[in-house]
């Protein structure tokens, strides 16, 4: 098992890649803590497959956007669970809009929660990590859209530029206390975040196209990726962004 008796926070937990993540690090033996918000009955759900896997969880309801509910979010897995040994940043929204009459409010939530939360919730756990004095992993969530653009994410892809820069200096900023800084990079995975604009078939079919292995994205796709990188195996990269994405990122023509 790649996290034996670890204690793994993940934000953004009740749903989607956040859920995967949190249900393959109890697969592979930590105990988790999960962040979730205003998602209660699905949260009890993660809970229970977590505790029938055989290890431990904690929910704490926040919003990441918030900046005391890092500081509340660490602090409640560390009495709970009692340390903080790898911290996963997935917490994300993406409101599809045009760019021509972007609403300030939506530009400045989807900063607020992708970015600022980002930044809140990693500083929280990497104090945490200093703490306890022999360093730890950090995984941020970004995507593919921090390397390219779309025309309905003229907000949301710049948080997702913003959040691999995050990590690369936190690598720097955290290397000497072996913390390991690094970021997954998405392609499309089907989850809520996409449902409606997938709903559309030719938009479907279309994205559906452009991959090379021939399917969307499962959540447990990334989350065996985040396992890795959050896990000893992959004890010398810091700094490094892993794109999982079928392939389509490298199918230009
Ligand atoms: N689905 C996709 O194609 C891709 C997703 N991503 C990123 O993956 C991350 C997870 O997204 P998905 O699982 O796809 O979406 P999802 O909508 O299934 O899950 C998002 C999770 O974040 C939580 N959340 C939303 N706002 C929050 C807040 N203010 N505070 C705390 N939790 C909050 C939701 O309750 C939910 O559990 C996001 O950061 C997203 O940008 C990146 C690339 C591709
Ligand atoms: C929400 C989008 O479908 C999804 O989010 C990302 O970060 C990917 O690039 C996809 O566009």
């Amino acid at each position: 098992m790649l996290l034996e008796n670890k204690v793994v926070l993940i934000t953004g937990a009740s749903r989607g890649i956040g859920r995967a993540t949190a249900i393959e690090a109890a697969r592979q033996g930590a105990n988790v803590a999960i962040n979730t918000f205003r998602d209660d009955a699905v949260a009890a759900e993660v809970v229970a497959e977590i505790e029938a896997l055989g290890r431990k969880a904690v929910v704490f309801d926040a919003d990441v956007a918030q900046p005391d509910s890092a500081t509340g979010f660490v602090q409640a897995a560390v009495d709970a669970l009692g340390r903080v040994d790898v911290f996963v940043s997935n917490a994300g929204i993406c409101p599809f809009h045009a760019f021509l009459d972007m609403p300030v409010e939506t530009l400045r939530r989807t900063m607020e929660v992708n970015l600022h939360g980002a930044y809140f919730m990693v500083q929280a756990a990497a104090n945490q990590m200093v703490k306890q004095g022999d360093g730890g992993s950090i995984v941020a969530i970004s995507s593919i859209s921090a390397l390219v653009g779309g025309e309905m994410q003229t907000h949301y892809t710049p948080t997702k530029a913003g959040v691999h820069s995050l990590m690369q200096s936190c690598a720097v900023a955290l290397g000497r206390h072996g913390i390991r800084c690094n970021s997954v990079l998405p392609g499309t995975i089907a989850t809520d975040i996409n449902k409606d604009d997938l709903a559309d078939p030719a938009k479907r079919e279309y994205m559906e196209g452009r991959i090379p292995l021939g399917r969307l994205g499962r959540p447990e796709d990334i989350a065996s990726v985040v396992a890795f990188l959050a896990s000893d195996m992959a004890s010398y990269m810091s700094g490094s962004a892993l794109l999982v994405d079928g392939g389509a990122f490298a199918n230009f023509q």
